[in-house]
């Protein structure tokens, strides 16, 4: 029977042609297995999420290649860089030919490829970038998630880190300063950044800067003895005091001399929920500061939210006493109402030191007039004598030293006038509502 069918013309030939088909069928495949055989076997890749803070380096280092110059499909981040930092971002606009220019930071409009697959070239590797982005629904609002896939053909481990740490040099300023992030829904976006403040510019009472310094140093320091005693290896501050007095200052200017990053978060927010805010807690990036400010006024009772606030001061405890809390984790709470918090909130344990910052003295009123008014071409005798003469005229403990700022700030180039003509009537004082000067302070490199 095989053999009548062998010579039947027509059954061979369907048959070889049978062959033939499941042959190239099967061969169809082949290129595309072999390619990405070899794509998993040579080749490295990453994917970063957008809550990472190598997202943005990767934005920027993206944006100066010479693919982002060619590329015609584009996605824009604006951002802002210090003025006088030297680092070659892709600068596509010039502030100076129309841009926005304040303070000491400049805007940047960063042009990187946009969501799809790109190729380009890193130390004459191929690279295949994939950027991907998924809609969310948070509440109400719509958001978008991104992250960024990286393939480097023929790389190495090696070679993806040198790659993060060329981004890394080229998205940070190369002058001392202090990142600042902020919520965007779950997760931290570094928002904005300011140079390291000169200490003397914050005046305080005698040795409080110094003591928090200190203690952050101990801190960080006593990693092991705080694991081998079994203790949780956090720290707590709540800074509290009448407004504009320094308090987002300090911690300002205390992460500012231990390169630290600060996130700042603002329970008043309607979106907030218990459940957003330990995930945000959790997600704090390394050597990062939690500021939480105003922390009074948006609890009634432990389990109820308000009007201000999505959050209830058990959520906010079980975010802060988390297992999954980063461990080094360090606090700042603020409050003009210290009165008003809950005890749990402020035990031992969450908030290890409590620091006043009062109204001004007239040693401290003194001091920040010597800070203003030296080199401005006084003898120093004569400077002491005009401080200690706009020092007797601050009422102590009765005028915040952002009033006193604002004196010598419209005062600015005249000492004298400035120690003769010491009103403080018209200077409104520092509120603690949304508008407060702390938001003016944390926007004010933007
Ligand atoms: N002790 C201080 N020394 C120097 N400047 C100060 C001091 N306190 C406040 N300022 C100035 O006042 C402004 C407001 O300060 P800051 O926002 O730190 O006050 P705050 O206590 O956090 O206020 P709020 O309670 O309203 O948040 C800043 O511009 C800061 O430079």
């Amino acid at each position: 029977m095989l053999e009548m069918l062998n010579q039947n013309p027509f059954f061979s030939g369907g048959l070889s042609l049978m062959v033939v088909g499941s042959a190239a069928a099967l061969l169809r495949h082949l290129p595309a297995q072999i390619w990405s055989f070899l794509q998993r076997r040579f080749s490295i890749t990453i994917e970063i999420p957008d809550r990472d803070p190598a997202f943005r380096w990767l934005q920027v280092w993206l944006a100066s290649q010479p693919y982002a110059h060619r590329a015609r499909d584009l996605s824009l981040a604006t951002t802002w860089v210090p003025v006088d930092a030297d680092s070659e971002t892709a600068v596509v606009f010039d502030p100076d030919e129309g841009g926005s220019k304040s303070g000491a930071s400049r805007v940047k409009f960063l042009l990187s490829p946009a969501p799809g697959t790109h190729w380009m070239v890193y130390q004459n590797r191929l690279v295949v970038l994939n950027r991907s982005r998924r809609d969310l629904q948070n509440g109400n609002a719509r958001t978008f998630q991104e992250t960024l896939s990286l393939q480097v053909l023929g790389g190495s481990r090696g070679l993806i880190e040198q790659l993060l740490g060329d981004a890394q040099q080229l998205a940070c300023p190369r002058v001392p300063g202090v990142s600042i992030l902020t919520t965007r829904y779950e997760s931290w976006e570094t928002t904005s950044w300011q140079p390291r403040r000169p200490l003397r510019s914050l005046v305080l009472a005698d040795g409080v800067f110094e003591d928090v310094l200190e203690d952050l140093r101990e801190f960080y320091g006593s990693r092991t003895w705080y694991t081998e005693r079994g203790v949780p290896y956090r720290r707590g501050y709540l800074l509290h005091g009448p407004p504009g007095n320094g308090k987002t200052t300090l911690v300002l200017a205390a992460a500012g001399e231990l390169n630290l990053s600060v996130a700042v978060l603002s329970l008043s927010n309607r979106l907030l929920s218990d459940d957003a805010l330990r995930t945000l807690v959790d997600a704090l990036p390394p050597a990062t500061v939690l500021l939480i400010e105003d922390v009074d006024c948006v609890f009634k009772t432990e389990r109820t939210t308000t009007d201000q606030t999505g959050v209830t001061l058990s959520g906010l405890l079980n975010a802060l006493d988390g297992v999954s809390s980063r461990e080094g984790r360090i606090l700042f709470l603020t409050t003009n109402h210290p009165e008003r918090l809950d005890a749990a909130l402020v035990r031992p344990g969450r908030v290890d030191k409590k620091i006043e910052l009062a109204n001004a003295t007239r040693s401290q009123a003194k001091r920040l007039y010597g800070w203003f008014y030296q080199g401005c071409g006084l003898t120093d005798d004569r400077l002491d004598e005009l401080a200690e003469r706009f020092a007797a005229q601050v009422a102590e403990g009765k005028v915040c030293m952002a009033a006193v700022q604002e004196h010598l700030l419209r005062h600015r180039g005249a000492p004298e006038a400035a120690a003769h003509e010491v009103d403080f009537g018209d200077v409104a004082p520092a509120s603690s509502a949304n508008g407060k000067p702390t938001a003016a302070l944390l926007e004010s490199s933007a």
